[in-house]
């Protein structure tokens, strides 16, 4: 390969619900670009989230979390996850350092067999983990599948993902910049307002709603840098008699 080519590729994240899949992809972009939540499930649709540097650009596709569906959301939201498991240059797969290796891991390990690239195991919330517990994960699951790598690391506090990205860049091929360098997301903005205020509903209210709520935002008026944003009535009632929105969130 000659020096100094742009190098270009799709990387799938998968793993199953919770394990941080969109806490490390925000980490990497460096914005709100998929919500988080300790709610199983919380990203709903395939979302890119795209990283450029002045060496490549690496589009990584953020899947809803694997498990057996139990109902029809569920059901359509494992069709994307398993979507995305194509025409990709590597796959990312995620599972939580902090709890027991589980069917719901191996579930997914399961569905990877599919997949002819390389797959990197990131054993994530490590710093959860004493070293020694660090590596009777590694041990632990380097018989799941033959991983091109196992790399622990932490989402949260960015520990490690620099080797991430560097492990991604030996693999990924020449390639063109698919997408502008300043873009970071596919998501409309208006997609990405809704997606905000439903991680602030997710994380205020536990009992009082189903997981499965949606936000719909039907207009979005921009001002200079401020944006109205208008939805139904019942919701923004919702919002105000919690306090779940700073004005700064609602009108930003
Ligand atoms: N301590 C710690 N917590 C983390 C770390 N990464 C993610 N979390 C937390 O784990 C929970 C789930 O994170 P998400 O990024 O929403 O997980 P996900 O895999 O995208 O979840 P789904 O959308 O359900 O598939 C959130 O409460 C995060 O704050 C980490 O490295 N360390």
């Amino acid at each position: 390969m000659e020096e100094n080519q742009f190098l270009s590729g799709f990387v799938a994240v998968v793993g199953r619900p919770n394990v941080g899949k969109s806490t490390l992809i925000n980490y990497i972009v460096r914005q709100k670009v998929s919500i988080v939540s300790d709610k199983a499930q919380t990203t709903r649709n395939r979302i890119l989230c795209i990283y450029t540097d002045a060496a490549g650009q690496i589009v990584f596709l953020d899947t809803p979390g694997i498990h057996k569906p139990k109902h029809k959301l569920g059901e359509y939201m494992d069709a994307a996850a398993y979507q995305s498991l194509r025409d990709i240059d590597a796959v990312l797969f995620l599972v939580a350092g902090n709890e027991k290796k589980g069917p719901g891991d191996l579930f997914v390990a399961e569905k990877l067999n599919a997949c002819k690239v390389p797959v990197f195991l990131l054993i994530n919330k490590v710093d959860l983990l004493t070293k020694a517990e660090i590596l009777q994960k590694i041990t632990e699951y380097r018989s799941v599948y033959p991983f091109a790598g196992i790399i622990p690391v932490s989402a949260r506090t960015g520990d490690n993902v620099a080797t991430v990205m560097g492990e991604l860049k030996k693999i990924l091929p020449p390639g063109p910049q698919y997408f502008p360098e300043d873009m970071v997301t596919d998501q409309p903005e208006r997609v990405l307002a809704a997606e905000i205020i439903r991680e602030k509903l997710l994380l205020s209210l536990r009992e009082e709603i189903p997981h499965a709520i949606a936000v719909y935002v039907d207009e979005m008026k921009k001002r200079e840098k401020i944006r109205s944003i208008f939805g139904p009535p019942c919701m923004w009632n919702e919002i105000r008699k919690n306090g779940l929105l700073s004005v700064k969130t609602a009108v930003f």
